[in-house]
């Protein structure tokens, strides 16, 4: 299958990716991502996420916290060999702008973790970091406890894969719906064709597209193309004997779209991690998964743990649950939406 713009070296497979980038946010085919073809085999079985839980808060007496605590309040395991990325103190400019001062976390293997905080605070920057897109000024960023230099092009980190479905959908347009999800099956898996297309259909049957296998992106509405691309990230190579750990990062996958395909996308979100059987009823494939979204029902349906990124670092973390209990202020602002607070416009 030829796509326009897509290319290929012995050790690379790169796919569209719904990447806005600098030079055309509206899309199509101008973005890729890469995903290294031979990777270390490694155990596919889920760790949950160690110490954490409700036991694992640290909260003083009358739900107040000292402004460390407020920064720790998910306690962190001693024990990091479930840690499939870390983010140490990273740093990041644009021109004169700083906009990442010191961002530091852990992505452990089994947690879905939500990215929140106001407008330009660099949720999308720390997640084109992550995914080895951009790289820190200053920090480190470790896959597996390796130090990933430059760009993911740049070297050969083996043993997580790591995807990224950005805003805009960034679909091929010269592609039909099928041949979009499909791309890297048709492309790499040793499926035969009619099996591609059969999960091709249940893919986006789950993300509850039907029928429209054979038209084109520009055919779509905004809400159709954001889940034909959601149904790229997910679809599953069922030929593959091993399935690694991958990690999916989702730049706010809900916005746009209304309240019942939100619904549909966090439920999806949710099923394709590996705890579960997915909504096409495989195993998911996905060991961990990081999502930026302003949206409250994504934060309460698709994720257990929030990262709160204000004034480029890490304000507070905490269980989803704590998010509308929390004292900090600049949580109750937050979530609230009140005018009043530390957040200023
Ligand atoms: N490639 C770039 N060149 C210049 N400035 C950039 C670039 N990428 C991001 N920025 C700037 O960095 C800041 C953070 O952008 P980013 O998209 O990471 O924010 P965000 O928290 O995801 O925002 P939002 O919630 O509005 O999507 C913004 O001021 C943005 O304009």
């Amino acid at each position: 299958m030829q796509a326009k713009g897509t290319f290929s070296s012995p050790s690379l497979t790169l796919l569209p990716l719904n990447i806005p980038c600098s030079s055309s946010r509206s899309g199509s085919l101008s973005c890729y991502f890469q995903i290294k073809q031979q990777r270390k085999t490694i155990c596919a079985c889920v760790a949950p996420p160690l110490n954490i839980g409700s036991n694992g808060i640290s909260k003083t007496k009358n739900n107040h916290m000292s402004k460390s605590e407020e920064l720790h309040s998910v306690l962190e395991p001693e024990d990091d060999s479930d840690v499939l990325i870390e983010c140490k103190d990273v740093h990041k400019s644009f021109g004169e702008k700083h906009i990442l001062r010191g961002v530091s976390f852990k992505i452990r293997h089994g947690e879905a973790v939500g990215i929140i905080g106001p407008s330009g605070t660099g949720k999308s920057t720390i997640l084109k970091i992550m995914a080895g897109l951009l790289t820190p000024d200053k920090g480190e960023v470790y896959i597996r406890g390796r130090k990933r230099d430059g760009l993911i092009s740049d070297n050969e980190i083996s043993g997580v894969r790591i995807g990224l479905v950005f805003q805009s959908a960034a679909l091929f347009d010269s592609l039909t719906v099928r041949e979009n999800v499909g791309f890297l099956l048709y492309e790499s898996s040793t499926m035969p064709e009619d099996q591609i297309s059969e999960l091709v259909t249940e893919t986006l049957a789950a993300v509850g597209l039907k029928g429209v296998e054979d038209r084109l992106p520009s055919e779509l509405s905004g809400g159709m193309k954001k889940r034909v691309a959601l149904a790229r990230s997910i679809v599953f190579d069922a030929s593959k004997a091993t399935i690694e750990p991958e990690v999916l990062l989702y730049d706010e996958p809900t916005a746009g779209l209304d309240p019942i395909a939100s619904t549909v996308v966090e439920d999806l979100i949710r099923s394709v991690h590996m705890t579960g059987e997915d909504a096409v009823g495989k195993p998911g494939k996905i060991a961990s998964y990081v999502v930026v979204t302003h949206q409250h029902s994504t934060i309460r349906r698709a994720v257990d743990r929030l990262l709160f990124l204000h004034n480029g670092k890490v304000v507070w973390q905490g269980m989803t649950d704590e998010f509308t209990t929390s004292a900090s202020p600049i949580v109750q602002q937050f979530a609230s939406g009140s005018l009043d607070g530390p957040i200023k416009y």
